[in-house]
């Protein structure tokens, strides 16, 4: 893309708040959302109803298929244009839109309890931004109470919400930890993940056997014994 004009401190209504944002205007006047660990988004994202962009995306993948050479009257070909658009805006890319943001149950943390809490082997899948197709990986989230608890679910789902995007590892680490931390009014946070992208292993390179670890500590987890602790818990190996 080829910068033409940035606007900055412009507001965005993002998960409900007013953010601070950067816009940069390309060459062909559309808008791109410009923030560190912010999804590139264009300004007019949710402009589209989710049927409009069902309708659409439907339309675009036909013509793929048809490109492709596919017999689109074929029985079992004839549905594929809706089902993808369709698990595009309904499912793995849910997360792109703000509105589907889980609700963060929050708690007073009543009992004192100050040390870490860690919710390991959190299961995800996403896309990989570069050429859609899966990454599946587990993520492990901690952080130490300033005053709040939150429902453990809500850390699974919050981890689910960005997966639900097309993502680079780093970014969807970073996204978790920084939202986390706004939810829990603390810097106190770590995510680890451990994921398989399926452009690395399924085409490309074709490499079955690595995985891409990426890391986001803040507050007391910079420090190497929390950090220590922390790994520490994710050996453990408990059969349930
Ligand atoms: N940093 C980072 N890179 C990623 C991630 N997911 C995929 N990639 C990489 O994005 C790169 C895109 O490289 P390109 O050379 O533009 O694409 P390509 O020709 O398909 O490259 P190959 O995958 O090597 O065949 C590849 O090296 C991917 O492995 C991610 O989460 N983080
Ligand atoms: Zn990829």
């Amino acid at each position: 893309m080829k910068q033409k004009e940035t606007l900055s401190n412009i507001q965005l209504n993002g998960d409900g708040k007013i953010e601070m944002i950067d816009v940069l205007i390309d060459e062909m006047g559309d808008n791109h959302v410009m923030t560190s660990v912010e999804t590139p988004m264009r300004t007019d994202a949710f402009a589209l109803s989710d049927d409009e962009k069902i309708a659409a995306i439907e339309k675009h993948f036909e013509a793929i298929m048809n490109t492709l050479g596919l017999d689109l009257t074929d029985d079992s070909l004839k549905g594929t244009p809706h089902r993808v658009a369709k698990m595009y805006v309904k499912e793995i890319f849910q997360g792109l839109n703000p509105a589907n943001m889980p609700k963060m149950a929050l708690f007073e943390n009543k009992y004192k309890y100050n040390e870490m809490l860690v919710e390991k082997n959190i299961s995800f899948y996403s896309n990989c931004e570069h050429h859609f197709v899966p990454i599946m990986g587990r993520a492990h989230v901690a952080y130490i109470s300033n005053g709040k608890v939150i429902g453990l679910s809500k850390l699974n789902r919050l981890v689910e919400y960005f997966a639900k995007r097309p993502q680079v590892q780093e970014r969807l680490t970073m996204q978790i930890g920084k939202k986390l931390q706004e939810v829990l009014g603390t810097n106190d946070v770590a995510v680890v993940i451990d994921a398989k992208h399926l452009c690395v292993s399924s085409r490309g390179v074709k490499d079955e056997s690595s995985s891409t670890v990426t890391a986001f500590y803040n507050g007391v987890f910079k420090d190497e014994a929390r950090k220590a602790e922390f790994l520490k818990y994710l050996e453990f190996k408990t059969e349930f």
